[in-house]
């Protein structure tokens, strides 16, 4: 489904990935695990089209995305939950859900029972602003919103990040939903081991820009891995 190819990826002279190559299957969960600052996030920046490749390809279904814009891989069906959630403080939580329509056709533009499903306590305070929410609440906002677009890749950057363990649990539960039901393929980076560790079917580990392990989730018990992994 997404196949990430040899991709290099530089800020101005530094490179900040060397050569990753990275998929993520329909109804399977990737997850990316590493240190901060070892090149997690621009790895997705780079799937959902924030940041150009200086080398290498991403593909979806078999396409290669180029240089599309993020709203481009949006209408393909590209969700990405960003690190901080970047919701509107200002806007309320349903109008923090309908910025979601953008990509979708009129027909298309309604939020999907499963959020709510999901997610209850946003039902709950559909009328009140987004920057009056909790951290957790607003990271469930920010899935939701992600879900709006119906995406078929959903990518996840860091989600339990600053968050209670009640909502991480939530979130777990979401994330294992959207891959057996909904049949999403969900590409997750983490610093939080356990939580990749019962969620993941693929595990990925990056140190210093480069994928230094790849295999099932039970590999990350592996000294030799986990030594990319403490600080
Ligand atoms: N916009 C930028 N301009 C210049 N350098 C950057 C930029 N964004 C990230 N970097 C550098 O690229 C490297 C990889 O950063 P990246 O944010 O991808 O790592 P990360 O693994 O996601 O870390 P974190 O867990 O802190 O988010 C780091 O050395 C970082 O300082």
């Amino acid at each position: 489904m997404l196949t990430v190819s040899n991709v290099d990826l530089y800020y101005g002279a530094a490179q900040a990935l060397r050569n990753v190559s990275v998929a993520a299957r329909k109804g399977e969960i990737t997850c990316v695990l590493g240190r901060n600052g070892v090149g997690k996030t621009s790895l997705l920046r780079a799937v959902v089209g924030q940041q150009p490749v200086r080398r290498g390809e991403i593909a979806l279904d078999g396409e290669v995305m180029g240089r599309e814009a993020p709203y481009a891989r949006a209408r393909r069906g590209i969700g990405f939950v960003p690190q901080g959630r970047e919701i509107f403080p200002l806007l309320t939580v349903k109008e923090n859900l309908q910025t979601g329509f953008a990509p979708l056709k009129a027909s298309d533009r309604s939020i999907p029972d499963h959020v709510f499903e999901l997610f209850p306590v946003l039902n709950d305070m559909l009328s009140r602003r987004g920057g009056d929410l909790s951290g957790g609440q607003q990271q469930q906002l920010a899935i939701g919103r992600a879900l709006v677009t119906r995406p078929r890749l959903l990518v996840l950057d860091e989600p339990t990040e600053g968050i209670q363990p009640s909502i991480i649990k939530d979130i777990g539960r979401a994330i294992r939903f959207l891959k057996a039901e909904a049949g999403i393929a969900i590409l997750l980076v983490e610093q939080y081991l356990d939580f990749c560790r019962e969620l993941a079917d693929k595990v990925y580990v990056m140190d210093r820009g480069e994928i230094v392990f790849e295999g099932p989730a039970e590999g990350l018990d592996d000294p030799a891995v986990r030594k990319h992994l403490t600080v």
